[in-house]
């Protein structure tokens, strides 16, 4: 992996996950604000898609390397919804609160038992903005939907986010936990891999 990197998300739980994680390892990582690189519209109809646009953005304007993080919940008796449309899935102003009594409020009929999701992250990593051998990595994060928020760490949907084998929400684990178990981390670790591979 490039040693200096540019994370291209406006998103401050991601980003602090994304330093936490990559810092022991030793890379030297910027937010895009840093390079005051603007919000791209998220387009794609899939994950892959939308992170390449917000790396291919982030690269382009900064002169590094960038990794994107495009992520989402998937939940059953939603046909996969919000999916893709997670950050919108309230409209706007986007607001993780809003969010998050939409979802309640959408499963509102859907008993314990057949509540499940997973989150989903893709990251893409550009080591230049015209590079033609994007590294992607995907992984997934299975739990289930509570009917009230528990905790107050992690981002997002985390309090709505039950893991069975952790009897707690995403948002009651510490941040070092969520990131040995996320989709996010264990993505991370699958595209250090990658890269190690990669000539
Ligand atoms: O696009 P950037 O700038 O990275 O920031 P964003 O918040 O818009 O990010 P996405 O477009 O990838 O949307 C992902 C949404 O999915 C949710 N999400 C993803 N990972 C999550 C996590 O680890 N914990 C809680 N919610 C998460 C959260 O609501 C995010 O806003
Ligand atoms: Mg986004």
């Amino acid at each position: 992996m490039p040693q200096q990197l540019v994370i291209a998300s406006g998103n401050a739980g991601k980003l602090n996950e994304f330093h936490q994680l990559l810092s022991p390892l030793g890379y030297e990582v910027q937010p895009q604000s840093a390079y005051d690189v603007v919000e791209v519209e998220e387009t794609g109809v899939t994950f892959v898609e939308n992170a390449l646009l917000k790396a291919r953005e982030a690269s382009r304007v900064s002169g590094a390397a960038a990794l994107a993080d495009d992520s989402g919940l998937a939940v059953d008796a939603l046909q996969g919804r919000p999916g893709i449309y997670s950050a919108r899935f309230a409209g706007e102003p986007r607001s993780d609160e809003r969010n998050n009594q939409q979802l309640l409020e959408a499963l509102a009929d859907t008993p314990e038992g057949r509540r499940q999701a997973r989150y989903w992250c893709v990251l893409v990593l550009l080591r230049h903005p015209e590079d033609p051998v994007p590294l992607i990595v995907q992984q997934h994060w299975e739990g289930e939907i509570l009917a009230h928020p528990r905790g107050d760490s992690g981002f997002g949907y985390d309090p709505l986010f039950w893991l069975p084998d952790q009897g707690m929400s995403a948002a009651e684990l510490t941040a070092a936990e969520k990131n040995r178990l996320s989709h996010r981390g264990r993505a991370l670790g699958a595209l250090v891999t990658a890269l190690s591979e990669t000539p």
